[in-house]
């Protein structure tokens, strides 16, 4: 039996074969901000990353028809608990046309993995999309009545390095508390706790640090005068894909940024010396979500590659519990080993709800 892995991320997609637990490849292609800003929306690139994943395929030999299932990292539908999803019609629908309220490429996942699933007569499925909702209400409510923070976060490598610190340390993770913070295209921070994250930066959302292609938190005021003479339009693509290094360098290629760093470039160090501040306070901001009962800092994704970020972090957030250091992330074994249980009758998978975990509150049916 042979598994396709689609991983849209944004700035890479990333594929894998597997035949049942052993990898037959992985691969990830960058994909530089002024190829992806060329498409007016994320479903509009749907063509293109389709034809990355159909040349890879020919380029180690296989046809789509070759494949038995397709899973895709998947978000934007309606907010999900955390589990293996089925990919059906209705899940398709909401994830393109985000009902979840947010646009973010992993939606492309799903997306693909459904169309491939439909075209050869398999399936597919979904696993901890980046919606999982876990939130607790304060992490949820603002000061406007109505308006709520989403949870949006790198769910799947989140709880997947968090699992693996847990076994790495003979832990169970449903009985720790653990600070994650992935740190890729997109960064979020989350609060893990008992096995539940309970609050978390809402990645492509405007909150949380400012990434390679995200603005982060910037006080609202200021964006909305900024919006001003610009447009509304230009400030919500710059939540998910054209804020941070995009808006900063024009590129989202943290390999030339760092580069200019290295040169000693003042606005380039600026801006990765803030970045990293930024992610420490929001470890930082998690820990008293936690209490200060934290049992790891996990630092994890493709950023925690440089040695620079690694060590700022640690040189702030030390005090706080352990840092533990996990480069790149476990994405595509996590999506591959966990549909297997399902394959192989150990678990059972989720039918999509095509409604959200949060009911609003009982004061919002007088909005
Ligand atoms: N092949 C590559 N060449 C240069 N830089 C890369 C490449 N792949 C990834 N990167 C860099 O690593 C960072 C994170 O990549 P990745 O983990 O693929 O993130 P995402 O899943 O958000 O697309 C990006 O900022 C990008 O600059
Ligand atoms: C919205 C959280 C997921 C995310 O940011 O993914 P990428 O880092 O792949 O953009």
């Amino acid at each position: 039996m042979k598994q396709l892995i689609i991983n849209p991320g944004s700035t890479s997609t990333k594929i894998s074969l597997y035949e049942g637990e052993r990898e037959l490849f992985t691969r990830s292609i960058f994909h530089d901000a002024p190829l992806l800003l060329s498409f007016k929306s994320t479903n509009d690139q749907l063509p293109m990353r389709r034809g990355v994943i159909e040349e890879l395929l020919r380029v180690y030999g296989y046809k789509l028809s070759d494949i038995d299932v397709f899973i895709g990292r998947g978000g934007c539908a309606y907010s999900q608990p955390s589990g293996v999803m089925v990919i059906d019609e209705k899940l398709y629908n909401d994830t393109r046309d985000d009902r979840g309220g947010s646009d973010h490429s992993a939606k492309l996942g799903v997306m693909l993995a459904y169309i491939f699933a439909k075209e050869t007569g398999k399936i597919a499925y979904t696993v901890d999309p980046t919606n999982v909702d876990e939130l607790i209400d304060e992490a949820r409510l603002t000061g406007i009545k109505g308006v709520y923070r989403r949870a949006q976060s790198h769910v799947l490598n989140q709880k997947g390095v968090a699992r693996l610190w847990c076994k790495e340390h003979e832990k169970e993770y449903e009985k720790s508390n653990i600070i994650v913070a992935h740190i890729d295209g997109g960064i979020t921070i989350a609060a893990h706790e008992n096995g539940r994250m309970i609050d978390g930066t809402e990645g492509a959302g405007g909150d949380g640090p400012f990434t390679p292609t995200r603005l982060g938190s910037i006080p609202v005021l200021e964006a909305v005068r900024y919006a001003k003479t610009h447009s509304v339009e230009e400030v919500e693509a710059m939540c998910s894909r054209s804020g941070g290094f995009v808006n900063h360098f024009g590129t989202s290629n943290s390999d030339t940024i760092h580069k200019l760093v290295e040169e000693k470039d003042e606005h380039a160090c600026l801006v990765w010396k803030t970045m990293i501040y930024q992610i420490a306070k929001e470890i930082g901001a998690m820990s008293t979500v936690l209490k200060g009962q934290v049992d790891a800092i996990i630092l994890t994704g493709g950023l925690v590659r440089f040695n620079d970020i690694v060590d700022g972090i640690k040189e702030r957030c030390a005090f706080i519990a352990p840092i533990y250091v996990y480069p790149g992330e476990v994405e595509q074994e996590v999506l591959n080993s966990e549909v297997l249980k399902v394959l192989n009758g150990e678990k059972k998978a989720n039918t999509y709800s095509g409604k959200s975990v949060f009911t609003p509150y009982f004061w919002d049916k007088t909005l």
